[in-house]
């Protein structure tokens, strides 16, 4: 029996690298000129917390930490902003999901299969650097020294795996983000309009 894809008529387009390697600064721009609409993983957990909420107080502890908070909890929340913009949107930036395997294979089962991965690529040195940056204006409690290091270590452990995992569907494109913020957008537009 053939299977049948999941909501064929939305573009789902993850972003994934390191913390800080500028996903959420490329997102604006590809909002900006393509009008997908973006969907933060990390923001929508921030969004949690501030409300006060029993669930955002379980949470800011996992994200101090610098851990990764249940599956399920971040696939619902995704889920939730989805609906709310499924009548207007054509496509969607998924940024900073899946963090493992584990979360792309259930992003498939419930939402849709991806058309294509931007892997964001920085050093760690870069990272920890615009992070330390970051820190002094962001407010965020995990802009820290000490949860940085954790933040990368299960980058590289959990989300690195992630990458290899669509490498094998061929949807991966990696952009080197080492430079500004324009030479990384022009190398992330082209992998959007080789889509077309
Ligand atoms: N030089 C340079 N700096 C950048 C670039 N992209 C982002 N930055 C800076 O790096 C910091 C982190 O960028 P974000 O876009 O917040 O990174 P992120 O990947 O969303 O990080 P998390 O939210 O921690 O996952 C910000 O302070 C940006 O100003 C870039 O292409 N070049
Ligand atoms: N899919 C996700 C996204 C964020 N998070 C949590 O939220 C924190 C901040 O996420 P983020 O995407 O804004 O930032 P980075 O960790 O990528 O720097 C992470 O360190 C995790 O604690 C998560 O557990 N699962
Ligand atoms: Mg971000």
């Amino acid at each position: 029996k053939k299977k049948k894809k999941k909501n064929p008529q939305f573009t789902f387009i993850h972003l994934a690298g390191g913390p800080g390697s500028g996903k959420g600064t490329q997102c604006e721009k590809v909002v900006a000129k393509y009008g997908f609409t973006h969907l933060s993983s990390g923001d929508l957990l921030r969004a949690e917390v501030s409300s006060g909420s029993e669930r955002g107080k379980q949470l800011a502890a996992i994200m101090e930490k610098g851990e990764l908070v249940p599956l399920d909890t971040v696939l619902d929340m995704i889920k939730e902003a989805m609906i709310a913009k499924a009548d207007t949107s054509k496509g969607f930036l998924i940024d900073g999901y899946p963090r493992e395997v584990r979360q792309g294979e259930e992003f498939e089962k419930k939402i849709g299969a991806p058309s294509l991965l931007l892997y964001i690529d920085a050093k760690a040195e870069t990272m920890v650097k615009r992070l330390m940056k970051r820190g002094e204006t962001s407010g965020r409690t995990d802009d820290n020294e000490e949860t940085i290091k954790k933040r990368l270590d299960l980058y590289y452990k959990a989300t690195e795996p992630v990458i290899a995992f669509y490498e094998g569907r061929g949807i991966v494109r990696k952009i080197d983000s080492e430079g500004s913020v324009d030479q990384v957008f022009s190398q992330v537009a082209k992998a959007i309009d080789s889509l077309k």
